[in-house]
């Protein structure tokens, strides 16, 4: 299959609804693709099974599977011009003053309470009129380079699309990485920024926090690398790269994946307050925004390259178990005429209000942006 089948073929699979995942990794220079015959749901509670998990952020509901190992559609000749479309976002009054509301809200639970982080979000209508999602998703390849690009689509689960910036966690065998991304200011075209108390305590939280957790295992080493400006579209982050390697005995992936999510880059800390305040005060589900997606066990050839002579012995093949999770932000749930763009940001004792809100605006125009 080449590039321009694959696109028609996810243009079909909408409009005949079959299920399925398009997804780039960062930087990578092919499409994954995989698809489901039959319209059930098909969830994974233990996370052994092999294929594409879709997670919601609410850790009680499951995550949704589709089995099996992925195709690979090289990218190469991908060049298409695709035509500007205008993507109207209404920021309405109503709107802003109620998150500026629960923003205050959770300024004054921090300051009073144990509380110590709380991310916050809202959903922000977006017109897209009767633009494809699969277009969507070539604007998102196009613009998104760095970032883990996708478009899945389920008739009973819906059709979800985004370029997410955020590792959750990648293992290789028992090898994995991870990251802290939290803080978030506008890039202006320069990577050397300055950064606000605020900003820098938040991400460090997150640090401290992915740390503490990962500690919780039998780590056979931990490197926790220096922070960094890390760009994301219009946006920069803080961003702490972490990795190391587990001792196969003790472990589990289900463990990992709970112990990790939600992270406080999306949630809060404490977890379970944070989890309490987002029920109680943000009025609506989040659904699969802030959840996390990708691939799941999939089995990857890591043999190093060898002679003629034995290449075709594959007896000496060493078929690896790859997991590569993100986080699901920047991500817009595809609805015709009017979808839902998801964006949040990380409350502090030191938030200021308005600038939170300012922050959503911007996130919203980044996934905006793409038309
Ligand atoms: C919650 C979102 O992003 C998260 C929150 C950030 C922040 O508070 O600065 C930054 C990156 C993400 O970890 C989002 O983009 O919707």
């Amino acid at each position: 299959m080449n590039i321009t089948v694959l696109f028609s073929q996810l243009q079909e699979n909408i409009l005949e609804q079959k299920p399925f995942v398009a997804y780039r990794k960062p930087s990578d220079s092919s499409i994954k693709y995989l698809s489901q015959e039959g319209d059930q749901v098909h969830y994974t509670e233990d996370f052994t099974e092999s294929g594409f998990v879709f997670a919601p952020f609410n850790s009680n509901d499951k995550a949704v599977l589709i089995a099996g190992n992925p195709a690979a559609i090289a990218l190469e000749d991908f060049e298409e011009s695709l035509p500007e479309i205008p993507l109207p976002l209404n920021f309405s009054l109503k709107e802003q003053q109620q998150h500026i509301g629960i923003v205050e809200e959770a300024v004054k639970k921090i300051r009073e309470t144990g509380l110590q982080k709380v991310v916050l979000s809202r959903r922000q209508k977006a017109t897209v009129a009767d633009t494809s999602p699969v277009t969507l998703f070539k604007r998102l390849l196009q613009k998104y380079p760095n970032a883990f690009v996708y478009l899945w689509s389920h008739p009973q689960v819906g059709t979800w699309l985004g370029a997410t910036p955020e590792t959750l966690v990648s293992l290789s065998g028992y090898h994995f990485e991870t990251m802290a991304l939290a803080g978030t200011q506008k890039y202006e075209g320069d990577l050397d920024v300055n950064w606000g108390f605020k900003e820098q305590e938040e991400q460090e939280l997150v640090t401290q926090d992915l740390v503490s957790r990962l500690n919780t295992f039998d780590l056979k080493k931990i490197e926790i690398r220096e922070r960094e400006t890390y760009r994301a579209g219009n946006l920069l982050h803080l961003r702490t790269c972490i990795s190391g390697s587990f001792n196969r005995a003790d472990f589990d992936l289900s463990k990992l994946i709970k112990a990790l999510h939600p992270t406080p880059a999306v949630c809060g800390l404490p977890r379970a307050d944070a989890q309490t305040f987002i029920e109680h005060y943000e009025g609506y589900n989040r659904l699969f925004y802030t959840g996390f997606l990708g691939e799941l066990n999939i089995l990857k050839d890591k043999s190093k390259p060898r002679n003629r002579r034995n290449v075709e012995n594959l007896a000496y093949k060493t078929l690896t178990p790859e997991t590569r999770l993100f986080v699901n932000l920047r991500c817009m749930q595809y609805q015709a005429p009017d979808s839902l763009i998801y964006v949040g940001g990380g409350i502090t004792k030191d938030s200021v209000a308005g600038d939170e809100w300012q922050e959503t605006v911007n996130k919203a125009q980044t996934i905006a942006s793409i038309l």
